[in-house]
């Protein structure tokens, strides 16, 4: 399967990388769509036309912007589009774009986290009564544009955890779009983006990233909770992330390898 990478950040860089050395049998790299002047590690690059035209699969690893921009221009050229900037479906125009749009297909990756199987599968037995997502990380990656200067400040100068936002998924995820996909990811893995509260909570001491996931319904009671490393590179993202990606590009090129 022919694999093209949208972005070569801190995830980008290492899915590239690591797909043109062979690491994900049956998957040669076509190249890279990049926004930086930067030499992303000697991948090749290309421009995004070309890039989706040599490329069965596309992978985004650019940010929400990008994927709004970018994944139906994907998808309508025939090509399947694996997502990483899970937030930016938070947005229900961008989401019934993607739909409509085709004939390439979408697939998500999970990201920085785990258990949404087990969600979508206590979610089909009925309604789950209750999901929270709370997101701990560093402050400094954490100040936002939107927020006023005395904010930002106050969370640049923290010395202790400070809970920035709690509200419904959507929002938290748009409101942080580098560092929440993971609230966004749980809604669309339960189906129900009202049900799923989110927290972002900025800690000084919070050496790795950590999200919990709680969640109650008939199926019973969840908890997942996740410590990542950050990246060096990008610490607002883990350093798991291209290796869910490249995980995910496993499964889709060979289809028949799960025992592998
Ligand atoms: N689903 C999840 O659990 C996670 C999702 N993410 C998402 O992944 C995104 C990328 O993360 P990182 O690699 O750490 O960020 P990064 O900032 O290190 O890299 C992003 C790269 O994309 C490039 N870029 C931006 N717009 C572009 C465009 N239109 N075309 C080509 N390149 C473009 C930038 O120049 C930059 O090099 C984040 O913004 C976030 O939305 C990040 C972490 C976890
Ligand atoms: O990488 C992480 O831990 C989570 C993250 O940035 C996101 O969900 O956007």
């Amino acid at each position: 399967m022919k694999v093209g990478v949208i972005g070569a950040g801190s995830i980008g860089s290492v899915v590239a990388t690591r797909l043109r050395a062979g690491a994900v049998p049956g998957v040669r790299l076509t190249g890279v769509a990049h926004s930086d002047p930067a030499d992303p590690d000697g991948v090749p690059v290309l421009p995004f036309d070309e890039l989706v035209a040599e490329s069965e699969l596309v992978v985004e690893c650019a940010g929400q912007q990008a994927l709004a921009a970018l994944g139906p221009r994907v998808l309508d050229a025939g090509r399947d589009l694996l997502v990483v900037s899970v937030g930016a479906l938070a947005d229900q125009h961008l989401l019934d774009t993607l739909l409509a749009a085709g004939p390439g297909a979408v697939h998500l990756s999970t990201g920085a986290i785990g258990g949404l199987d087990l969600l979508a599968a206590a979610a089909a037995m009925g309604p789950l009564e209750s999901v929270e997502i709370v997101t701990t990380k560093k402050p400094a990656g954490l100040v936002q544009p939107w927020m006023p200067e005395e904010q930002a400040n106050r969370l640049r100068e923290a010395d202790a955890p400070v809970e920035v936002l709690r509200a419904p998924a959507r929002t938290v995820t748009a409101a942080f779009p580098a560092s929440a996909n993971v609230a966004a990811s749980v809604a669309l893995a339960v189906g129900a983006w009202d049900t799923v509260e989110a927290a972002v909570v900025a800690d000084p001491g919070a050496a790795r990233t950590s999200h919990v996931i709680t969640a109650e319904g008939p199926a019973g009671t969840y908890r997942f909770e996740i410590n990542n490393h950050p990246s060096p590179r990008t610490p607002t993202s883990s350093r798991i992330v291209p290796y869910a990606v490249l995980s995910a590009i496993g499964g889709l090129a060979n289809p028949r390898g799960v025992f592998r």
